[in-house]
């Protein structure tokens, strides 16, 4: 195992997917270590000394923190295979925008849909429609965000799929009748072996957060 890179993690987690996904697509061997935030490790946290927060990729000894910025990382620290971005200018910077938008707007939301519950949840509920929408209508008819190939935006969105069973249950409605292109969308991500043996079973992640929502609502 000497020499691998390490990756900082935690099972559920959608941004800690987004490394694990990024690696696999690079075909990156790397070792993965499961993080206890009630006793968090101390490579962690002197890894991590801000936001003490998972994923962290330890390559060669440095720490590279923030789930999109280690995806940024591995395509340019592995540049020969499935590069994640465009090369035109203007392509590229659209991808960041998107990736933002993912998380700044569609990250809040879904937690309020799962995490939360009355009027907070209700909101949550028609702010992740609403960004589903806009989502779907940027993947227009296009096989990926990407293009004719799995991107940057792909791997910042497609792990939030192992929790839309959770969002269905607890947000009592269908994503598939909102959004179904973007329902199509990850099922075709999914049959990429990058993105199937990085997520979760559905079942656990609905468990997951059936105790969140026992424990703290
Ligand atoms: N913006 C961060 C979010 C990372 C994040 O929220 N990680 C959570 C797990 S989902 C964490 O490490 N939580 C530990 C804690 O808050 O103590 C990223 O994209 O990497």
């Amino acid at each position: 195992m000497a020499n691998l890179p390490i990756l900082l993690d935690y099972w559920p987690s959608m941004f800690g997917m987004r490394a694990r996904v990024a690696l696999r697509e690079k075909g990156v061997e790397f070792e993965y270590r499961e993080e206890d935030f009630s006793n968090k490790s101390p490579l962690l946290l002197q890894s991590n000394p801000i936001h003490k927060k998972i994923p962290v990729l330890v390559h060669n000894g440095k720490p590279v923190c923030e789930s999109l910025n280690v995806v940024q990382y591995v395509d340019e620290a592995w540049p020969e295979k499935n590069p994640f971005f465009p090369s035109d200018p203007y392509e590229r910077a659209q991808a960041r925008f998107w990736a933002d938008f993912v998380d700044k707007k569609f990250t809040d939301a879904q937690f309020k849909v799962w995490g939360k519950k009355g009027e907070e949840q209700e909101a949550g509920k028609k702010e992740f429609i609403e960004a589903v929408k806009i989502l779907e209508s940027e993947l227009g008819d296009k096989p990926y965000f990407g293009g004719d190939s799995f991107g940057y935006v792909d791997i910042s969105l497609i792990t939030f799929s192992s929790w839309f069973q959770a969002y269905e249950k607890f947000g009592n409605f269908s994503i598939e009748s909102e959004s179904p292109k973007l329902i199509a969308w990850a099922k075709r991500c999914m049959e990429k072996e990058s993105v199937s043996k990085s997520l979760p079973d559905s079942e656990k992640i609905v468990a997951y957060a059936a105790e969140y929502r026992k424990n703290n609502l």
